[in-house]
């Protein structure tokens, strides 16, 4: 890992105060994808983000971890904005993504979902064929224009994903006849297959088998070689070994923000060391 971009605690002499996060040096931001500054989101009167400061860093894999509630899932919404589409939702302060206010009101929803594509727990496949999984959203962004194109797209988005010689003879069955693991690699398909910058995964594995989930781990590490990789799991061993970067969240709260490596071994904060250590949770 290149240390210039390992993100380093606002507090680099030590244990920064519980509740704290640890952001990454300003100065040396050129590989920054997101930055969020003092996020807050209530759903009504509840408030379900507080205060949170992160910098999450290009062609990385980023994992959230921590207790169920404490909002991951809700971070991650706000990335690509579907927290819009839940009523009652009301959000303060940034969320810059390659310098730009994803939250301002000249920011087109739709382009910015195509430029942060999203991956569910569950599988969840259109329910058209293999090959219309991943060709509708190209077309319907103008991306391809001429078959040959978009079968050439389809193509690579499926080898991208790891599916391609699995499905290659059978392109025209329904994306919903492919196995459990199968169908989340169809999934990923389709969200690279609109060249995303940032990809989102909400636990994609929980519904998977451990060999799928090995496949999709693996397929993970390739990936961020092209994308920004932002996932939420509940599984440590998978944090540990896929994700570069690691933000530890309790009731809201981002606090611990580190380079993986560090966070597993020698945590910054009491409570992310017992949650990491299954103490807590
Ligand atoms: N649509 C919603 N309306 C109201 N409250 C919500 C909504 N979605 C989430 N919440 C609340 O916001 C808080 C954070 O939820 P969120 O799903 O983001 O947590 P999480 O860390 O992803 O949890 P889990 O690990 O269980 O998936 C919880 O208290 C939850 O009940």
């Amino acid at each position: 890992m290149n240390m210039q971009t390992a993100p380093r605690a606002s507090h680099p002499a030590g244990k920064p105060e519980v509740g704290q996060p640890h952001t990454r040096n300003e100065s040396a931001c050129h590989d920054l994808s997101i930055r969020v500054r003092d996020l807050n989101l209530w759903y009504g009167e509840s408030q379900a983000l507080k205060g949170l400061d992160i910098d999450i860093f290009q062609k990385n894999v980023t994992a959230l971890i921590g207790p169920s509630g404490c909002g991951k899932s809700t971070f991650l919404r706000c990335l690509n904005r579907m927290n819009d589409l839940i009523p009652g939702v009301r959000i303060r302060g940034l969320v810059e993504m390659d310098g730009r206010d994803v939250n301002a009101a000249k920011m087109d929803e739709v382009a910015l979902r195509r430029r942060v594509g999203m991956v569910f727990q569950k599988p969840n496949p259109f329910p058209k064929s293999i090959y219309e999984n991943v060709a509708y959203a190209p077309r319907m962004h103008d991306m391809v224009s001429r078959k040959p194109e978009q079968d050439d797209l389809v193509e690579k988005a499926l080898r991208d994903a790891g599916l391609w010689e699995e499905v290659k003879d059978k392109l025209q069955q329904p994306g919903t006849s492919l196995s459990g693991g199968q169908q989340q690699r169809l999934c990923i398909a389709r969200a690279i297959a609109v060249q995303p910058d940032v990809i989102l995964m909400d636990e994609p594995t929980s519904a998977l088998d451990p060999i799928s989930t090995a496949t999709i781990e693996d397929l993970m590490d390739k990936l961020k070689s092209q994308f920004t990789i932002i996932t939420v799991t509940h599984n440590m061993q998978q944090a540990a070994r896929v994700a570069d970067y690691t933000a530890f969240f309790h009731l809201g709260e981002i606090i611990e923000y580190n380079d993986t490596k560090t966070m597993f071994s020698n945590p910054a904060t009491r409570k992310a060391e017992d949650y990491i250590t299954g103490r807590y949770g």
